[in-house]
């Protein structure tokens, strides 16, 4: 799900064309022949200038940011979520502190909430006069179809990072699957051979994990994946790729130049685990971790994860010699 509170444009894929919205914020100005209309995304740092119409006298021009605080009219339509006119704010005592009616001369403000699919506010669209206005019932009506638009746009985005979610997130502990992990790896596997950094990968699976699924329970040993995948999370780096192949297998891959920094990250990742499974109250378990570096010829990373499944295999047949002991 889109976090509502995450500012719209930072995601690099972009599914939203700001030009159509730029347009579309342009063209309603020039219907109202209004000097400025905006679309503001109401955010908990503040109220942020998405799109400002692109004409001579309008004083906010977009990224404009404007304090939680600040008396805006867009700020009563987002708490109220409902539209507000206001045709002659210099004579309402109300807007006496608001600095755009005291500091710039607006005196006229039409703007309605637009919404998340999830229906909360995401912000307004607005349209703004210096002169006092007299819109008749059509201009509402034609502002209303034009949020409906921009909704339309807010529901494609949100689908669109849902569906990309489910693609390639695992659904149990929100980690990649095994589909991003072998894309994103491979990506890094090729600008490290573009660039000349060595590329290490870790693949790590849990020791009787069916005997404790089959004494404990199911569900406890789906709390126990999940604890895993947390303690990699706070094991490893932003950038480094943590992803469940499925079952109990896990897989990081990372950047590293030091060959001795697997063997720490394989220590904090054990240690990390059997915090993380106390902190629960889940019963002990151990897990195996095995490893292996990219060649700097070609090389898949199936090749590479293969490297580190045997690697891991080796280790576990280590442990599993130790029980009998
Ligand atoms: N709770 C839970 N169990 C799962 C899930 N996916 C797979 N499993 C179980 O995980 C178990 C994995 O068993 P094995 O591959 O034999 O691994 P193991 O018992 O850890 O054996 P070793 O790796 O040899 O120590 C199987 O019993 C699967 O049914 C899941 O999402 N949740």
């Amino acid at each position: 799900m889109f976090q509502s509170n995450q500012w719209i444009f930072t995601d690099k894929d972009n599914q939203i064309s700001l030009q159509k919205w730029q347009k579309t914020v342009d063209l309603m100005s020039d219907l109202f022949a209004a000097p400025a209309g905006f679309i503001v995304q109401a955010m908990q740092s503040g109220y942020r200038v998405v799109i400002a119409s692109e004409q001579q006298d309008n004083p906010y021009t977009a990224g404009t940011m404007i304090p939680l605080e600040t008396n805006i009219f867009c700020k009563k339509v987002v708490q109220d979520n409902h539209s507000l006119y206001v045709n002659n704010a210099s004579n309402d005592e109300y807007w006496l502190d608001n600095p755009e009616v005291s500091k710039d001369g607006f005196e006229s403000y039409l703007g309605l909430p637009i919404h998340w699919p999830n229906g909360d506010v995401f912000g307004t669209l607005c349209v703004m006069d210096f002169e006092q206005t007299d819109y008749q019932r059509n201009y509402l009506e034609l502002i209303k179809q034009l949020r409906d638009m921009i909704e339309d746009d807010l529901f494609m985005v949100n689908s669109f990072v849902q569906m990309r979610e489910i693609a390639m997130l695992d659904p149990l502990t929100h980690i990649y699957n095994r589909r991003a992990v072998s894309i994103l790896s491979q990506q890094k596997l090729n600008l490290a051979q573009r660039l000349g950094f060595e590329v290490c990968c870790l693949f790590i699976d849990v020791n009787d994990f069916k005997l404790l699924n089959d004494t404990h329970g199911h569900e406890v040993g789906d709390k126990a994946l999940v604890a895993l995948a947390a303690t990699l999370k706070e094991c490893l780096r932003e950038a480094d790729i943590i992803g469940r192949l499925g079952g109990d297998e896990f897989v990081v891959v990372l950047q590293t130049n030091d060959t001795n920094e697997p063997l720490q990250i394989k220590a904090k990742i054990v240690q990390g685990y059997n915090a993380q499974l106390a902190k629960l109250s889940l019963p002990p378990l151990s897990i195996s971790i095995g490893y292996g570096f990219a060649e700097h010829t070609k090389e898949t990373f199936e090749i590479l994860l293969n490297k580190a499944d045997k690697d891991m295999y080796k280790n576990k047949l280590a442990f599993k010699a130790g029980q009998l002991l």
